[in-house]
C-alpha cells in the first residue's frame, strides 16, 4: 500500500519580476507504507519544495496528494492541521530544541502538542533508549553535540506515534559519522516502529541507504530507484 501519492504537482512562485517560476513542473511518485524514502537532488532542484507540499505545510499550484486515504486538497484547513498534528513528525536540519529544556522535557512537550494519550513518561524513556540516549535524557541541548540534538529531535518526532515522517536535510549540519547514525536510525524505526520516512537530502553518500530514492532536477523527477 502507498503511503503518499502524488499526481502532477505544479509549484509556481511569483518572483522578483513579477514573472511566475515554476519550481515543481508536474511530479508524479508513490512512496510506499513502511519504506525509508530519499529525496534527491542538488540545491534549489525542488526538494523543500516538493516535501513541504507533501507534509501539507504548504499547497500546490496545481495537481493532488493523498496521505494514506486523505486528499489534502479537499480536507479543510484544521483538518489539515490535525493531520499535520497527529499522523505526522517533522525533523529539520536546523535542531529546533527548546534550549530551556533538557532532553525529557523537550520530548514531553512534543507528546503534549500532539495530546497523546498513552502513558507519557514510559514513551519518553522508550523513545529516548530507542536513539541510544538513555543516559543522557536530563541533558540541556548545550549540553549535548549537534548528532545528539539531532537525535532527541528525532526523538521527539516519533514519541507521538505519527504515521509519517518528513525530514528536509536531517544530516546536513552533521558529521559523516553523525550523519550515518541518523540514517541507522531512521532504517531502524522503520523496521521496528513501521514508519514511513521521506527525507531529503544532497550527500550521495546516503542514497544507498534509502528503499526508494527519488532524484529531482529543476523541478521534475528524472530517476527512481
Ligand atoms: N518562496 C519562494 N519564492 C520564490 N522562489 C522560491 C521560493 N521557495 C523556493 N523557491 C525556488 O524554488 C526552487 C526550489 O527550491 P527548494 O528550496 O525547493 O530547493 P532544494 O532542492 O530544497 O534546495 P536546497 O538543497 O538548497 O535546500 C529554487 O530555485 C528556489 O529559489
Amino acid at each position: 500500500m502507498n503511503m503518499i501519492t502524488a499526481r502532477g504537482i505544479k509549484r509556481c512562485f511569483t518572483v522578483g519580476n513579477g514573472e511566475p517560476f515554476y519550481a515543481l513542473k508536474g511530479i508524479d511518485l508513490d512512496i510506499p507504507e513502511g519504506k525509508l524514502a530519499i529525496l534527491k537532488g542538488r540545491s534549489g532542484s525542488g526538494k523543500t519544495t516538493l516535501l513541504n507540499i507533501l507534509s501539507a505545510l504548504d499547497e500546490a499550484t496545481e495537481g493532488q496528494v493523498i496521505i494514506e486515504d486523505h486528499d489534502l486538497s479537499e480536507m479543510a484547513v484544521p483538518e489539515r492541521e490535525k493531520l499535520r498534528r497527529y499522523d505526522i513528525g517533522f525533523v529539520f536540519q536546523s535542531v529546533a530544541l527548546i534550549p530551556i529544556m533538557n532532553a525529557y522535557e523537550n520530548v514531553d512537550f512534543g507528546l503534549r502538542l500532539a495530546e497523546y494519550e498513552g502513558n507519557r513518561d514510559s514513551r519518553i524513556r522508550e523513545v529516548l533508549e530507542m536513539v541510544g540516549l538513555s543516559s543522557r535524557m536530563f541533558h540541556m541541548p548545550n549540553q549535548m553535540s549537534g548528532g545528539e540534538q539531532q537525535r532527541v529531535a528525532i526523538a521527539r518526532a516519533v514519541a507521538h506515534k505519527p504515521r509519517v515522517i518528513f525530514a528536509d536535510e536531517p544530516t546536513g549540519a552533521l558529521d559523516t559519522a553523525s550523519g550515518l547514525n541518523v540514517m541507522k536510525l531512521f532504517k531502524d524505526l522503520v523496521a521496528k516502529e513501521g514508519i514511513t520516512i521521506v527525507m531529503t537530502t544532497h550527500d550521495p553518500n546516503l542514497m544507498e541507504l534509502g528503499d526508494v530514492v527519488f532524484e529531482i532536477e529543476d523541478g521534475e523527477i528524472i530517476g527512481k530507484a
